[in-house]
Parts: C-alpha cells; sequence; structure tokens
C-alpha cells in the first residue's frame, strides 16, 4: 500500500487539499489518508475506496479525486468546485460505481467510459458538449439535468425520464422532445441546394450561398428560386402541422373514450390518458426492475433501492409522528434516504387501493415536492423511502427562532422564499393529473423541509388521507393535525380545516389550501421576522392567509390563485 515512502493515494489527496482550503479538510493531515481520520475519506484494503464530501463548501478543483485509481464511490453534491473532469475509462478509474457530483460549477464535457458506474449526478454544473462521450452501459441512476448540454441523447440514456435531462442548453431527442434541429437542417440545406443550384445558372455563378441570398432580392430569378424553396418548406411544414394536427385530435378522441368508459378508475390511467404515457412506461420499466428485488417497489430515481440493503442501513430516528415514525438511513454506497415506517394502527393491513395511491404518489417530481423513491409493503410492515433532505423543516426553523438560540435567521425574505416555495409544490400536486385528484392532506411546518440550498419541499403528499383510525386514535378529530406551537408558548395549534373535524370527514384541495393559510398566518406573524421597511408586505401575506382559511371551503381560493397572489410580493 505504501510505495515510494508515501500512501498511493496521497498525493491526489493531498492536491485537492491544496486547492480547497476548506475546513472540512483540515483533517487531512499526516502520511496516511486511511488512517481513520481523515474526514470523508474511506478505504478498502488500504486503498482510497470513497471520498464522502458532500456540503463541504469546498471551492476548488474536482479533478485531483479523480486521479484515485481506486475510488468506488465519489460523492461530492452541493459545494462549490469548479475545473473540468478528466476523461474517465476502465484503465483510469476502474471500479468507479458512483459519481455524485450535482451542485456544483463542474464545467467541459462529460467524457466517461465507465463500464461499471451505476451512478452519474451531474445536475446543476455547467458541463457542456454532447452526451456521446458517455458510454455507461450499467448506469441506473442518471442525471445530467441544469447544464449547458446539447445534441442528440443516444438510445442508450432514452430510458431515464425527461427530468433527468431537462434545463439544458439543447439537448434534444427520447424522453426529451425529438431533434427538430435535424428537420430543420434538412430544409435549410434542401434550400440553400435550391439556391445554390439556381446561382450555378445565374450570370453570378461563383458567388458564394450568402451572398446570392443578399444577391436574391435584386434578381427575379433567384428570389422565384428561393420562393420555391421556402414555398416547399412551407407546404411541407403545412402538411406535418396538419398529420400532428390529425393525430392530436384522434388521440384525444379515443383518450376522451377511454376515460368514460372507466371513469373513477385507477389514477394511473388517467395519468396516461393525459399524456403521461412515456413517463409511466418509464416508471412502470422502474417498477418491474424493482419488483424484481422483492417486496419494494421503487420508482424514478430510485431503482438501486433493494430491501435487503434498506435493512441493513444504519439509521437514525429523526422524529415520531401519527402517521408512522422516521428514520435516517444510511445505505452501503453512502447514498441517504428518509425511511418512513407508517404505523400500524393508522394503516393495517394491505389495502390494494393505497398501494395504487403511493404508486401515483411516486410519480409526483417537482423542485418542491420530496420525491418518493420507494415503497414497501410486507408482513404488515410498510416503509416509504423518501430523500433525505438535510436542512430540517419549517417547524424546526420556526422553533429556533421562538426559542432564541437561533442557528439561522428566519428573516421576511427566508420566510416568503419558503412559503412561495411550498405554494408551488402544493400547486403542482393539486394540479398533478390524477382522478381523483391528488390531496396533500396533512399540511403543516413539520411537513416542510429544507434541502441542500435551504428551498423548501412539501413532504409525505397524500398519506394521511389514507389514515384509518385518526378519529379512534384522537378524538377530537381535527387534532391530529395540530402541531406543537411554533413560538415559544408550546400550546398547540391548529392547521386543519374546521370541516375535518366532522366524523368521516375526508381532506379535500380546500382543506389544503386552509392549511396552507394558516400556516402562512404562523410563519408570517412568527416573531423575529418583522419586514425591514414597513408592514405592507407582511399585511398582503396576512390578507392571503385570511383569504385562504376562510370558513366556508368553496371561498377559499384554489392554490394557483394564492400562488399569483404571493408572486407580487415575491
Ligand atoms: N425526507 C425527510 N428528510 C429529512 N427529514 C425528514 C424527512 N421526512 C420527515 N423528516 C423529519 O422527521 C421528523 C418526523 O417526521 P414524521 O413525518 O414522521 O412526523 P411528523 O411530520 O411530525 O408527523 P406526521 O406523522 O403527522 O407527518 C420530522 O421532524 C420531519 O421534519
Amino acid at each position: 500500500e505504501v510505495a515510494n515512502g508515501g500512501h498511493q493515494d496521497l498525493t491526489f489527496l493531498l492536491s485537492f487539499k491544496s486547492y480547497n482550503n476548506a475546513a472540512a479538510l483540515e483533517t487531512w493531515v499526516g502520511p496516511n489518508p486511511c488512517s481513520g481520520s481523515w474526514l470523508g475519506v474511506r478505504c478498502s484494503r488500504g486503498r482510497v475506496a470513497g471520498v464522502f464530501l458532500d456540503d463541504a463548501a469546498l471551492l476548488g478543483s474536482v479533478a485531483p479525486l479523480l486521479g484515485l485509481t481506486q475510488i468506488r464511490v465519489l460523492a461530492v453534491r452541493n459545494n462549490s468546485l469548479t475545473g473540468t473532469l478528466p476523461p474517465l475509462n476502465n484503465c483510469t478509474s476502474p471500479r468507479l460505481r458512483h459519481l455524485l457530483l450535482s451542485h456544483n460549477n463542474l464545467s467541459g464535457s462529460l467524457n466517461l467510459s465507465l463500464p461499471s458506474l451505476v451512478t452519474l449526478r451531474a445536475e446543476h454544473n455547467s458541463f457542456s458538449g454532447g452526451l456521446q462521450e458517455l458510454h455507461v452501459p450499467m448506469i441506473t441512476r442518471f442525471n445530467v439535468s441544469v447544464n449547458k448540454l446539447a445534441g442528440d441523447i443516444s438510445s442508450s440514456l432514452s430510458m431515464f425520464p425527461s427530468s433527468s435531462f431537462g434545463g439544458n442548453l439543447d439537448l434534444c431527442g427520447k424522453p426529451l422532445p425529438r431533434c427538430v434541429h435535424a428537420y430543420t437542417n434538412a430544409v435549410q440545406d434542401s434550400a440553400s441546394n435550391a439556391t445554390t443550384g439556381s446561382i450555378a445558372q445565374s450570370p453570378t455563378a461563383g458567388t458564394n450561398a450568402s451572398d446570392s441570398a443578399m444577391d436574391s432580392s435584386s434578381n427575379g430569378r433567384f428570389s422565384k428560386l428561393g420562393m420555391t424553396a421556402l414555398l416547399a418548406t412551407g407546404i411541407g411544414n403545412a402538411v406535418l402541422v396538419t398529420v400532428s394536427l390529425a393525430i392530436s385530435v384522434a388521440t384525444f378522441i379515443y383518450i376522451r373514450r377511454k376515460l368514460r368508459s372507466s371513469p373513477m378508475e385507477d389514477a394511473t390511467k388517467s395519468n396516461a390518458a393525459l399524456g403521461f404515457e412515456r413517463e409511466d412506461d418509464k416508471v412502470r420499466s422502474g417498477e418491474d426492475k424493482c419488483q424484481k428485488s422483492g417486496a419494494l417497489v421503487c420508482f424514478e430515481g430510485g431503482e438501486e433501492l433493494r430491501l435487503e440493503t434498506l435493512l441493513k442501513a444504519s439509521a437514525e430516528v429523526l422524529g415520531k409522528g401519527v402517521s408512522g415514525s422516521t428514520y435516517k438511513a444510511v445505505l452501503e454506497d453512502g447514498i441517504v434516504a428518509a425511511v418512513k415506517r407508517l404505523s400500524a394502527l393508522q394503516f393495517p393491513g394491505r389495502s390494494k387501493a393505497f398501494d395504487r395511491h403511493m404508486r401515483l404518489v411516486g410519480r409526483l417530481r417537482h423542485r418542491h415536492v420530496v420525491s418518493l423513491r420507494g415503497y414497501c409493503s410486507s408482513n404488515g410492515e410498510r416503509l416509504l423511502v423518501y430523500d433525505y433532505l438535510p436542512n430540517g423543516s419549517l417547524q424546526s426553523l420556526l422553533q429556533i427562532n421562538g426559542g432564541g438560540g437561533r442557528t439561522r435567521s428566519l428573516d421576511w425574505g427566508t420566510r416568503k422564499g419558503i412559503m412561495f416555495d411550498a405554494a408551488q409544490g402544493l400547486n403542482y400536486v393539486h394540479t398533478f393529473p390524477a382522478r381523483p385528484a391528488l390531496v396533500h392532506g396533512n399540511v403543516k411546518p413539520s411537513n416542510i423541509l429544507l434541502d441542500e440550498r435551504g428551498a423548501a419541499c412539501v413532504s409525505e403528499c397524500g398519506l394521511m388521507r389514507y389514515a384509518v383510525n385518526l378519529q379512534q386514535s384522537v378524538p377530537q378529530g381535527p387534532e391530529v393535525f395540530l402541531d406543537r406551537a411554533a413560538g415559544s408558548g408550546g400550546g398547540w395549534r391548529g392547521y386543519a380545516a374546521p370541516e375535518l373535524a366532522a366524523s368521516g370527514a375526508r381532506a379535500t384541495q380546500e382543506s389544503d389550501v386552509y392549511s396552507f393559510g394558516m400556516m402562512l398566518l404562523a410563519v408570517v406573524t412568527a416573531k423575529g421576522g418583522e419586514e425591514e421597511g414597513g408592514g405592507e408586505e407582511t399585511m398582503g401575506m396576512v390578507r392571503i392567509g385570511v383569504l385562504c382559511t376562510a370558513e366556508a371551503p368553496e371561498e377559499r381560493p384554489r392554490m394557483s390563485q394564492v400562488l399569483t397572489m404571493m408572486s407580487e410580493f415575491i
């Protein structure tokens, strides 16, 4: 393990440290990175096999870490790392299986030929170029969204959902819209060929295409030929548009018939009917993959989850609520998840409707909604696997603020931002194409979680609607939705709509709006967030909160209207 008087991996780690004078690397001292005292460094057989430095405020170049030849996992998410990745292949990185680079400032091309790579998370960087140099046949977790990539998506990557590619400069092809540039170029080529052809016969033969284009206005023959090409293009386009329209209308009629024939059928069908077929297919194929691994059904982004790995993961209790207990689980490969173990009292037995509902919830993907990655139901045990969000909940923020011992100030801007994020998440849930429409059912500060960047995400969508014993477990129905007061008093504060007090009442989108309004009022009026320079915005937000908490459900605005009203203050 030790060559030339030093550890083989030492040079790369020290070189990385020299670029990153971050506090996180202060423990990187001494001759042996495998001594156990180097933060984030894991070794196997005396060689560095993993570097785990998510959220470590790193600034410099990532490249030296990719010199570690025995590395299996590199996790440096949510830093400010810069620079390019060197070309990686089976010689440079034969064991690399998980490359987690999301949310940095990395640039350059993705030139990776890694037959064993299983995870590539490169979203939210500045990678550019195409994906043609990406050869990762074993990949099952993949995301390159929000970069500067362009060009075709190869068929080997097209099984991933559009969310894995979105937000790039100009990526195209399945699952994104098809590459229209190919068509446009062909048309342009044929148009310019037509023009060039005419130039060859013209007295000005020899001028180049652009010159001829300039000339065309003063030369009747050229302009006529140019027009023919343009007309041909126009007619071609018109024919294409007509054909597409006809196909769309036919599809629409077919879908409507299908929907009518099974009005309240499962939401899966209605989603597909509303144009989600492609996504659904992918999710289903993911599910198929997962179901083979036991009782665990996984959704997009959770393809690698295995029940055995989950059960073996080290876990830490995050908290216990009415619906069950939630754990932070660190899986074998360093991936962290939040696992909710449902209360058998609230969710007894196996219900097909509930299973179906969870599959629907597993399709929700939005930057302000916590993603459900997997669901397991076996021997009366129900586990839900969510993304782990590391920055606590709105409730904890309010408590920290109220308690005086602040770790993070809940200033006016932060409050507004969190509530606007939450409103967007809830609006997405409410407008998700499903029949019956989706309802959150438990909107309250402990279900508004903060991600790595401090953005707020709505968690636990649609769960409490399926709880069966609310009334029995809590005699005063609505108190199940009550939460510890956010302020210092420690009393109870209700978020549930009054109509839910009736026995057998079920949450609705209107009751969600009520809870959102209560939460907005709680956040706006909590101590310490006085708006700088007057209370105009505060008053505006309070007014929205009051509208949302109207006694009569039908008088409350819809979440889309709440969003519009709030956007005035953002
Ligand atoms: N995905 C997650 N990432 C990080 N923390 C989470 C996650 N999900 C839940 N938590 C935290 O775990 C704790 C327990 O959550 P849990 O949902 O079990 O209870 P609750 O929200 O208090 O009540 P309820 O059961 O009514 O939702 C809360 O502090 C919550 O903020």
